[in-house]
């Protein structure tokens, strides 16, 4: 990617297609900081969801604008972001007003897939019951790099890398 242009990268999908863990690689291998969008919700999302109830575009409104300040803040030095960014509207307000280029990575795969994932992880304030609603939210990017979570995460990386150059 040509590093003259500092960029915002969106790592998306629902909980537990792996962001933080691929978000925090990219942002390595780019030189980027790295920033984890669940760092950013108010504590009345995570009490939320902590309880198994899904949030609503009410409860993400705040979040995702603060998501989008995060991002116009970093159009000088680029960033890579961690955002489960599941609906159009949702990526319309992320990336509003930044004037550096915005790319979407979209970590895609099965519930199966994913739900063996949350299962094997440990302390983490999400509950696997919410996994069906993240699924049912989600309306799969038009203009994003998809990569798929089956490989390992360095080589999902390197997907990234690869196609972020073309
Ligand atoms: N490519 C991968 N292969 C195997 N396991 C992975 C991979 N990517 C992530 N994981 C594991 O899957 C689990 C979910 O990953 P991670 O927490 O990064 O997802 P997330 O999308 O950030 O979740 P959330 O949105 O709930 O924070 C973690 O236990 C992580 O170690
Ligand atoms: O959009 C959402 O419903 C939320 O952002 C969730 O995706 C959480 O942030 C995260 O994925 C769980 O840790």
């Amino acid at each position: 990617m040509n590093q003259t242009f500092k960029h915002i990268l969106f790592v998306m999908g629902v909980s537990g297609s792996g962001k933080s863990t691929i978000g925090k690689l990219l942002a390595t291998a780019l030189g980027y900081p790295f920033y984890d969008g669940d760092d950013y919700h108010p504590d009345h999302n995570i009490k939320k969801m902590a309880a198994g109830e899904p949030l609503n575009d009410e409860d993400r409104y705040d979040w995702l604008l603060a998501l989008n300040e995060l991002a116009k803040n970093h159009t000088s030095k680029g960033a890579v972001i961690a955002c489960s960014a599941l609906k159009e509207s949702y990526r319309d307000l992320l990336q509003k007003g930044i004037d550096t280029k915005v790319h979407y990575i979209y970590l895609k795969g099965s519930f199966e897939e994913i739900l063996e994932r949350l299962q094997q992880r440990k302390d983490h304030f999400m509950p696997l019951e919410l996994l069906q609603s993240q699924f049912e939210a989600l309306s799969p990017p038009k203009n994003a790099i998809v990569v798929e979570i089956k490989e390992q995460p360095e080589k999902i990386v390197d997907t990234i890398l690869i196609a972020l150059d073309k």
